[in-house]
């Protein structure tokens, strides 16, 4: 049975026999409200991202996800509520600091890095590198030098380990719609991420590419310990990926649980989604 609005408090979760256990959150969304107008997108809502989960956010149209999501990454601030990242209140930090606290937001390759190769791509992620700065070209080369080789060192891996070794030099804006997501999601590994965070991620890439995706996501999670917060409409994808999946309706979260769970509850699929949720 998934728990609906179980209502406990923060840092604890229900197990099976009810009882209480520890939790180790890194996202914990407290109390969260936010109206546009005379409108109640987010109502009140609570919700934890686990340590080490991969966590699917989903519900019908107009359920106050995204304005969560946004939240959550710095890009909405609330008017009430409090979002706490890794135990430290973010509320109101722009996503830019999130970014630099270790939460990351894969985002479509901007029109002027379509113009750079898939690794260019990589090693223009880490803010900051030594060789920007013009002084220490100057006066510090080898710094500059060094720096740059461990970054380079550190997009192979990355090409390595989402096995884009094939297009590393080719532009970015020739590749598919799949390996655009894959790079996208390979910047993220670039950082030393506490979260990942992704948006609509499935949207425009084909069957075949999303299993390849999907696929790197799970070695992220498994191999590498990566935690993600997944926003998605594709079923499938979050029924192969999360656990757990959280339900939001009308701004507040209505279940929480694993997908078997959800989709074996009734009352959900049929109050939230109008028919029952089947694979494809
Ligand atoms: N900037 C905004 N100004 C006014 N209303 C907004 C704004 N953003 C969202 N809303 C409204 O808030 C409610 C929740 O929207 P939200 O986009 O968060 O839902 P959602 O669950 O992500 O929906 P979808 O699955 O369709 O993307 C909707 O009624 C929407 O019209």
């Amino acid at each position: 049975m998934a728990r609906i609005n179980p209502g406990l408090g923060q840092g604890f979760s229900g197990n099976q026999d009810g009882l209480l256990v520890s939790f180790d959150a890194v996202i914990d969304v407290r109390n969260v409200t936010k109206r546009f107008g005379g409108l109640t997108a987010v109502d009140n809502c609570s919700l934890q991202v686990g340590r080490g989960s991969i966590t699917g956010l989903i519900g019908p149209n107009g359920a106050g996800k995204s304005t969560l999501f946004n939240i959550v990454a710095g890009n909405i601030v609330p008017d009430h509520g409090q979002i706490m990242f890794d135990g430290a209140d973010v509320t109101g930090l722009a996503p830019h600091q999130l970014f630099r606290a270790g939460m990351l937001r894969t985002f479509q390759i901007a029109h002027e890095f379509s113009h750079m190769t898939a690794l260019e791509n990589l090693m223009m992620v880490p803010g900051d590198q030594p060789g920007e700065h013009l002084s220490n070209v100057w006066f510090r080369p080898h710094r500059a030098r060094s720096r740059e080789t461990e970054v380079r060192k550190k997009a192979l891996d990355v090409i390595d380990f989402l096995k884009l070794g094939h297009v590393r030099n080719e532009l970015a804006g020739n590749l598919s719609g799949g390996q655009k997501k894959l790079l996208e999601l390979g910047r993220t590994m670039m950082v030393d991420a506490k979260i990942v965070l992704l948006d609509e991620v499935a949207a425009g890439v084909n069957k075949t590419l999303l299993q390849d995706l999907a696929g790197n996501i799970e070695r992220m999670n498994r191999e590498l310990g990566y935690t993600f917060f997944v926003i998605e409409h594709d079923m499938d994808l979050i029924g192969r990926l999360c656990d757990p999946v959280i339900v939001m309706a009308q701004g507040e979260k209505i279940a929480e649980g694993p997908m078997s769970e959800i989709r074996a509850n009734e009352a959900i699929v049929e109050a939230y989604f109008g028919s029952p949720v089947v694979e494809a």
